[in-house]
């Protein structure tokens, strides 16, 4: 068997060369070419997985290490009989880990007091119900809008857009990119819907570049209407530097590479082909992860409990190694000096504030002193 795999998935080398001749490369660089006897090809976002990759290759299974799918042509693939598989709710945790650390870094350095605020959450999937979690574990109300799920589950739970961006002080996006069909969300935040959010609030993107109107978004970040914060972006890894000076707090689509977060992916891959192909290697896991989850004391009071969070994961870091080196967007990517995330840390020390933590995140290892 031949496999084509990304160069940049971490904990692969090794896995499936007993059962496979495995070629790295590149992701933006794997070529229809190198596609020509290969039968599987392990990918991440930076491959686009269409006719003119795979036309001549005889390839029969194709799995990306990630959630997100909208590098892949599923109508093509379907086409040609070729299997794709993801890997859902592998970087969740991490994703909630981001976000955790965004809260602790709002209310420390931009006065975000978070009790009694309302948290807009715009998709509610396997990141969407973890960072529901962690909102509400902070003190605040959380709205979801999600109208595939209110078409299934009816609507009682959801909230409908519009009250969602009128009434939130923060709105988190956590939906698929679609470019088309009923549940679009290609230029979802547009000027339309950016004008009904509240003014002074906050709009987290870490979902996809595409589902907010970069040009649009510029015009409510000249005077603060909105606070932005990007973690992705139209036309990475060439992002528009003037809007990234105009946003609160920048990253380079990081929010799902915490360890943790790639061995998933990792992990998840290799089980694909091992279903797919019958190979020995169904219950394969990542090992020799490169970082303990470390012990955290916690003291009383909202400040210990922020630095409890900022100690897990700094998100302060890679605002400003975005900042000082955009033109590393894709290096500083490939290179990405992990955290665990926040569940694998155990969290010691003061009462209240381990309620709230565990809260947050209750795979985490809590010890109360008191
Ligand atoms: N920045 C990162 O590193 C990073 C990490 C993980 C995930 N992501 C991205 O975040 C997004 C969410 O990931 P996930 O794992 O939760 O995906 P998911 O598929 O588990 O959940 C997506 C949710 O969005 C809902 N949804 C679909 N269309 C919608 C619409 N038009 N409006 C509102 N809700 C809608 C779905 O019903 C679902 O509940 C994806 O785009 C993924 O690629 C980015
Ligand atoms: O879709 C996902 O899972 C995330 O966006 C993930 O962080 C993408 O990582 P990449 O494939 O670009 O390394």
């Amino acid at each position: 068997m031949k496999i084509v795999a990304d160069d940049r998935i971490p904990y692969l080398q090794g896995a499936l060369e007993e059962f496979a001749e495995v070629n790295y490369i590149a992701g933006a660089k794997i070529s229809a070419e190198d596609m020509r006897d290969a039968d599987v090809l392990i990918t991440r976002t930076r491959t686009t997985v269409n006719r003119e990759l795979l036309q001549n290759s005889p390839i029969k299974l194709v799995v990306t290490a990630t959630i997100g799918h909208d590098h892949i042509d599923k109508e093509y693939l379907s086409e040609r009989g070729i299997v794709w598989k993801n890997c859902p709710g592998c970087n969740s945790g991490s994703v909630a880990t981001y976000l955790s650390a965004l809260l602790a870094h709002m209310m420390q350095g931009h006065n975000f007091e978070t009790k009694g605020k309302t948290f807009g959450l715009i998709g509610c999937g396997n990141v969407g119900k973890r960072v529901k979690r962690v909102a509400e574990a902070m003190g605040m109300k959380v709205l979801v809008n999600d109208p595939p799920r209110a078409e299934r589950e009816g609507s009682d739970l959801f909230s409908d857009l519009d009250t969602v961006l009128k009434q939130s002080d923060i709105i988190s996006i956590h939906v698929p990119f679609y470019k088309q069909g009923q549940f679009k969300t290609l230029d979802l935040m547009d000027d339309d819907k950016l004008s009904k959010m509240k003014k002074g609030s906050w709009l987290v993107n870490s979902s996809r570049g595409g589902i907010i109107v970069e040009k649009d978004l510029k015009k409510y970040l000249v005077d603060s209407t909105i606070n932005a914060v990007l973690d992705v972006w139209d036309n990475e890894p060439k992002i528009d530097l003037e809007l990234m000076k105009m946003c609160k707090l920048v990253s380079s689509h990081i929010a799902g590479y915490s360890v943790d977060g790639k061995a998933n992916g990792t992990s998840m891959s290799v089980r694909h082909i091992a279903e797919f192909f019958d190979l020995d290697l169904k219950s394969w896991r990542a090992s020799n992860l490169p970082l303990e989850g470390k012990k955290i004391q916690v003291k009383a009071g909202r400040e210990a409990l922020i630095e409890a969070i900022k100690e897990a994961y700094d998100i302060m870091e890679d605002d400003e190694k975005l900042r000082f080196t955009p033109e590393n967007f894709e290096i500083n990517r490939g290179q990405y000096q992990a955290h665990r995330d926040m569940a694998n840390y155990e969290f010691i020390g003061d009462q209240e504030n381990c309620k709230i933590l565990k809260a947050m995140m209750p795979e985490a290892v809590i010890k109360n002193e008191s």
